[in-house]
């Protein structure tokens, strides 16, 4: 290296240590307004609740829109998440139940949303997550809803129909899954695949392709999957990045989902009913009677108040009151005239209606 490069080199790194030490003072700074904002939230009210979702999601959307480069703005937003999630355990240290086991896509969604310093607890069932919110031994609970290969998680919106949780917030994930092997093994004597159903069904046409003769066994995770093939040197797992890390499992194969946009949606429930952020969504669930015209009249207000739906399902009944369960996501916040004035108008059409509640469209 030349002596001018070197030179250049070290005004760079000194350069660098400058804006580090500059960083290292404002993030200081910015927890130390944070610690005041809960000492001012704990005088108003013994009980606060510090975790505000409206608020870090106007914060991420901001830094976003700030953002010039040449980091893109959803890393630069990423760094962002990790900031506010330091500075909110300073606050009060989040608890986050999540659909286990470790090294799931459950669980990259909840570090995803609440970043690194929030504990997170693995439940074994979807159920179990939603319990333990209610029982008040964690803050919140992250479950899955749907995937845009295999459409809706039942599990998931039959827990909602018994449950007074509310939806504080969503989560959208990229899914991507890897053929995964344990050091040993060879491409040529993987006789036997690990995954879950889900996985299986939106990795079927590469499995057909590139291994139809291995016997696909179906198991309670992608993780689990994982797992089970680190002792197994003839068998491999479809599981994600995590569960390859979780488990020091080698990838033989990447990315092998049928489709590039694969993703899976969460929700993170709690006993929040969160304000307005700005961009917000709205879940509800709506029985009408057994009769002709029923989703019509349901669906019709949506259209004259020019509101988005975002999704519709429909579940069988489990009681006699609740004919035809609609589970319909649509843009806007309850606290917004317009669809105040709609629930309105439902209300009056549905046998029952429960707001599973208004909540800031997923940011990262
Ligand atoms: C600081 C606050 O509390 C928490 C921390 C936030 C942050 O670090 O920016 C944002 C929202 C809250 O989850 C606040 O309410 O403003």
């Amino acid at each position: 290296m030349s002596e001018s490069n070197k030179q250049g080199l070290g005004g760079l790194r000194n350069r660098i240590d400058e804006i580090d030490s500059d960083i290292l003072r404002l993030i200081s700074e910015r927890a130390e307004c944070a610690r005041q904002v809960a000492e001012t939230k704990t005088a108003s009210d013994p009980d606060a609740v510090f975790y505000r979702p409206e608020r870090e999601a106007q914060v991420l959307r901001r830094v976003m829109e700030m953002n010039q480069g040449p980091l893109d703005s959803e890393e630069m937003a990423r760094l962002f998440r990790e900031i506010m999630s330091a500075c909110l355990a300073l606050e009060q240290p989040i608890k986050v139940a999540y659909l286990g086991p470790e090294g799931t896509f459950t669980q990259q969604a909840s570090l995803k949303h609440f970043g690194d310093s929030a504990i997170s607890l693995p439940m074994a069932a979807i159920d179990e997550v939603f319990r333990e919110v209610e029982a008040g031994a964690v803050n919140y609970g992250v479950v899955p809803v749907e995937n845009s290969t295999e459409g809706v998680i039942n599990h998931t919106l039959d827990s909602f129909m018994d449950s007074s949780l509310h939806i504080c917030g969503e989560v959208v994930l990229r899914i991507h899954h890897h053929l995964l092997v344990s050091d040993t093994t060879l491409k040529d004597k993987v006789s036997r695949i690990y995954s879950h159903p889900q996985s299986f069904a939106q990795c079927r046409k590469w499995l057909d392709a590139h291994f139809p003769h291995a016997e696909r066994v179906p198991v309670s995770s992608n993780a689990e999957a994982a797992r089970m093939v680190k002792s197994e040197w003839h068998s491999a797992a479809i599981a994600g990045d995590m569960a390859a890390k979780l488990y020091g499992l080698k990838h033989l194969a990447e990315k092998i989902e049928d489709r590039p946009d694969n993703s899976t949606r969460f929700l993170i429930i709690g006993n929040q009913q969160v304000p307005m952020s700005g961009t917000d969504k709205t879940s509800l669930v709506v029985a009408m009677r057994n009769q002709p015209g029923a989703l019509h009249d349901l669906l019709e207000p949506f259209h004259r108040h020019q509101i988005d739906l975002t999704r519709l399902e429909t579940r069988p009944s489990r009681t006699g009151v609740w004919n035809y369960v609609f589970f319909i996501d649509f843009a806007g916040h309850v606290d917004e005239p317009r669809v105040a004035a709609l629930l309105e108008e439902v209300r009056l059409r549905a046998s029952e209606l429960k707001v599973l509640g208004s909540y800031p469209q997923g940011v990262l």
